[in-house]
């Protein structure tokens, strides 16, 4: 019997990985599926993993009716055995009730990969959708860590590297990298463009809480640190 599965986790845990990858596995034992997606960060019209895979991709907009995209499909002799979808949380939640669909009256197995929670830790409404209906929510192996250390649980919002909490709940980006590496990156880029850097970062409750981030953790680390030697006292 065909299933709705919700893939989660935070930013950066493998979620687009593993989409690629189940849709390579079923290809190879000869089911054929499609594959959607939403305002990927590569671009329109794909799946993109930051470990370098990519594959094509239906994009899904606001109007786009899935249950009727396959039915027309089907109509027209294509086998379609499941649906890899990718950054669902931009789906609306009828779409998100068109999929459900597609399992219980097509027997077409969902693959659903996405965040759950926005910047401000909300539920994003395709998300939401995903956890009232889903057979099952599986939460990935791979955990993103915070810069403490501790397991990530929250995607925080950076600009200039600094947490932010006002603003609209979609903004197409992606992680910083270490320490302020790439935040150093942003700053110069905004300062070329005179456009503010807009980041995300990963982070544990108590840090997301906080608003500490990487950035911010290690300028007070900086502050804080003692001076590597004596000042002399000036006669
Ligand atoms: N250079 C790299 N070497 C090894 N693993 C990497 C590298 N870059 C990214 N990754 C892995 O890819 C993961 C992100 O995968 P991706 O599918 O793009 O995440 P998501 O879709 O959940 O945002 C990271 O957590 C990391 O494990
Ligand atoms: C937290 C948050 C994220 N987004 C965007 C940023 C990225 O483009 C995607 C998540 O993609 P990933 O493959 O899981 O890294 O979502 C957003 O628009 N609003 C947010 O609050």
């Amino acid at each position: 019997m065909a299933e709705l599965i919700f893939f989660s986790g935070t930013m950066d845990c493998g979620k687009s990985t593993l989409a690629l990858q189940m849709d390579h596995n079923y290809r190879q034992r000869g089911r054929s599926g499609l594959r959607f997606s939403c305002n990927d960060r590569a671009g329109l019209s794909v799946i993109s993993s930051r470990l370098g895979p990519r594959s094509d991709a239906i994009e899904v907009g606001p109007g786009t009716d899935l249950w009727a995209e396959i039915v027309r499909r089907r109509t027209h002799g294509e086998s379609i055995d499941y649906l890899i979808c990718d950054e669902v949380q931009f789906y609306a939640a009828a779409q998100i009730e068109q999929l459900a669909r597609a399992v219980d009256e097509m027997n077409v197995d969902v693959f659903a990969f996405g965040i759950a929670t926005d910047f401000q830790t909300r539920l994003f409404p395709g998300s939401q959708r995903l956890i009232e209906l889903a057979d099952r929510v599986q939460l990935l192996q791979l955990e993103a860590l915070c810069w403490c250390g501790r397991r990530a649980t929250h995607n925080a919002r950076t600009v200039d590297g600094v947490m932010v909490i006002e603003g609209a709940q979609v903004a197409v980006g992606d992680v910083e990298m270490g320490l302020g590496a790439d935040v150093t990156g942003g700053e110069v880029a905004a300062a070329a463009t005179g456009v503010a850097a807009v980041g995300y970062e990963t982070l544990c409750r108590r840090h997301y809480m906080g608003k500490v981030t990487a950035h911010s953790a290690s300028l007070a680390g900086a502050r804080e640190a003692p001076l590597p030697f004596d000042v002399p006292n000036r006669p």
